[in-house]
């Protein structure tokens, strides 16, 4: 009989979840010996594939990140590394496998002292893991700091010690990992910042835990992949015509009028049938001489929103955009504002970012009661904070879960009815319904002025063509980070829609071919 092997999606795993995956795995006969002694078989297997040889510092914490530890150290020990060991705390609080491994350790146990660094040349940081629930203190704390100023080579498990693993917040100073090697699945604070600018290089090895328990839990929240929306991807009918692929409304402002085109561009490029940009008219001949393909409609200055009403009443227009370039200033306040809503009002696919968001600053609620339908929002943190104050507060005065990026883009959702795509270097998109994807592939290139335009693009070009709201900004946020990565050094914002199509092939011959 043919063996169908179940694809578990990219899921991300808090601690508690991470710890119910452990407990599932032992009902499922799975010893947690068994699980501890390959964790630290797997950290020593990458720790022999990356380093030669070298004196070795195996740091070991009271709980069973620390017994993690004792596991490594005797497999470096049995291949005649020349490896000491140092454990913070008391045999009597170890968990029964920690003890075990603790007393298989053939070596000495030497005291916690920053002294033992001198002569180290690489640290195996196994003081805390997944459980660690404060800033580190004493010996831990005073070791972390030698380690940051001698600025020592760190292999970190699970996490280094000082990052959350549930929400990438640094506990503290915290000793960066040249590799980190974790266990069965990563933990968003392995991709939300600044824990995971702190890994390293990051390995996730498996320890035996049977994919199956991921079965038992409810779990929200995944690592950006095309194997989560790659199957509702909207290529094009081989019998379609240009209709069956949407089309875009892109609000264009009067001034700042290369944020709206690079949008245009962006929807064209990710396929939409069609795209009008719908411009004031002081600004018509701007955008008609600088577009092609894009068609350019006229709105008269007087009544704007009234002409924006005139083109909404064609059905076809079945996506919108608004934001980019569209004005701030005064009276163009009040016009964005307008726009908005009129474009929410039809219930049709909408996008909201850059102006569109700051336009409703000063309340907030009425923008997020006019939100009944198909909407994304694509707030850097700056709108973030303009939009969703009470939920943005400061890491400084608050210290509550709500810094975390993963939960306040989780709130905003919840709190506005749309998809929140949180922008930067860990995009976070969550959905009202509570799924959240973090986004892992983008460049730093990808800073640079008129990026996020094309980003809404991207988006408002997949809803034009069907795609869910959930979806079509996962998958928008992927490519703008592929195409960042294809693109590399030197990217303007420009350069981004006309990538785009390389990266769409090599998408569609490694996801698509056998439906081809
Ligand atoms: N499937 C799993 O869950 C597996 C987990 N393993 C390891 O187990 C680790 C999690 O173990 P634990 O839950 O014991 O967590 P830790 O090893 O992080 O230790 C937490 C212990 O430290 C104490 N503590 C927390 N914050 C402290 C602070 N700031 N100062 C002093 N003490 C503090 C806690 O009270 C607790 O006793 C993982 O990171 C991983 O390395 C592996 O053994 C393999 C299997
Ligand atoms: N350090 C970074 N690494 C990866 N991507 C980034 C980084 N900084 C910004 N980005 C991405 O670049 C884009 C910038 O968008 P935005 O801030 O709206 O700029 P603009 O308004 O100039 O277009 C977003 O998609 C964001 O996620
Ligand atoms: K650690």
């Amino acid at each position: 009989m043919e063996h169908i092997r179940k694809q578990y999606p990219p899921f991300l795993l808090t601690a508690n979840e991470m710890g119910k995956a452990d407990q599932a795995a032992v009902v499922a006969g799975v010893p947690a010996m068994d699980l501890m002694a390959a964790a630290g078989k797997a950290v020593a297997d990458a720790v022999v594939e990356r380093w030669s040889e070298r004196p070795t510092l195996v740091l070991c914490g009271p709980g069973n990140n620390g017994g993690d530890g004792f596991v490594v150290a005797q497999h470096l020990r049995s291949m005649d590394w020349p490896v000491r060991l140092a454990f913070l705390g008391s045999v009597d609080g170890l968990s029964t496998e920690a003890a075990h491994f603790y007393r298989a350790w053939q070596g000495d146990i030497e005291p916690f002292s920053t002294d033992l660094l001198d002569q180290t040349k690489l640290v195996i940081d196994a003081m805390f893991g997944a459980g660690l629930a404060r800033p580190l203190e004493g010996n831990a704390r005073d070791m972390v700091d030698a380690m940051i100023t001698r600025n020592i080579t760190v292999c970190a498990i699970d996490v280094p010690s000082g990052v959350d693993g549930t929400t990438g917040a640094a506990l503290g100073k915290v000793a960066p990992a040249e590799l980190t090697v974790t266990f069965f699945r990563k933990k968003p604070g392995h991709l939300l910042f600044p824990g995971r600018g702190l890994c390293g290089h990051l390995v996730v090895a498996d320890i035996g835990i049977p994919e199956s328990v991921l079965d038992e839990l409810t779990l929200q929240t995944w690592e950006n992949r095309p194997e989560l929306w790659c199957q509702y991807y909207p290529w094009p009918r081989l019998d379609g015509h240009k209709y069956h692929r949407g089309h875009a409304v892109v609000y264009g402002g009067e001034t700042m009028t290369g944020a709206s085109r690079l949008t245009a561009r962006g929807a064209m490029r990710v396929g939409a049938g069609l795209v009008t940009l719908a411009a004031p008219i002081k600004a018509w001949a701007v955008y008609a001489t600088a577009l092609t393909g894009v068609m350019v409609a006229k709105l008269e200055v007087s009544q704007e929103s009234e002409d924006f009403d005139v083109l909404l009443l064609d059905p076809r227009h079945n996506a919108i955009v608004v934001g980019p370039g569209a004005g701030l200033a005064g009276f163009e306040r009040i016009r964005t504002r307008k726009i908005v809503l009129k474009a929410l009002a039809t219930g049709r696919a909408t996008v909201l970012d850059a102006d569109a968001l700051s336009a409703f600053s000063d309340d907030p609620q009425i923008l997020f009661d006019a939100i009944n339908g198909p909407c994304v929002m694509t707030p850097h943190d700056g709108e973030f904070a303009r939009l969703f104050p009470e939920i943005n507060k400061s890491p400084e005065i608050n210290k509550s879960h709500l810094d975390d990026k993963l939960t306040r883009a989780r709130l905003a959702a919840k709190q506005s009815g749309a998809v929140v795509v949180l922008k930067g270097a860990d995009t976070v998109i969550a959905s009202p319904d509570g799924r959240a994807i973090i986004n892992s592939n983008a460049p730093a290139d990808l800073a640079t002025g008129g990026s996020g335009d094309v980003l809404a693009g991207f988006i408002v070009g997949l809803l034009a063509q069907g795609m869910a709201p959930f979806d079509a900004a996962s998958a928008a946020v992927w490519m703008h980070g592929e195409v960042g990565n294809e693109i590399g050094s030197g990217l303007i914002a420009e350069d981004l829609p006309d990538h785009l199509p390389k990266v769409l092939s090599a998408f569609k011959a490694q996801y698509f071919s056998s439906h081809q």
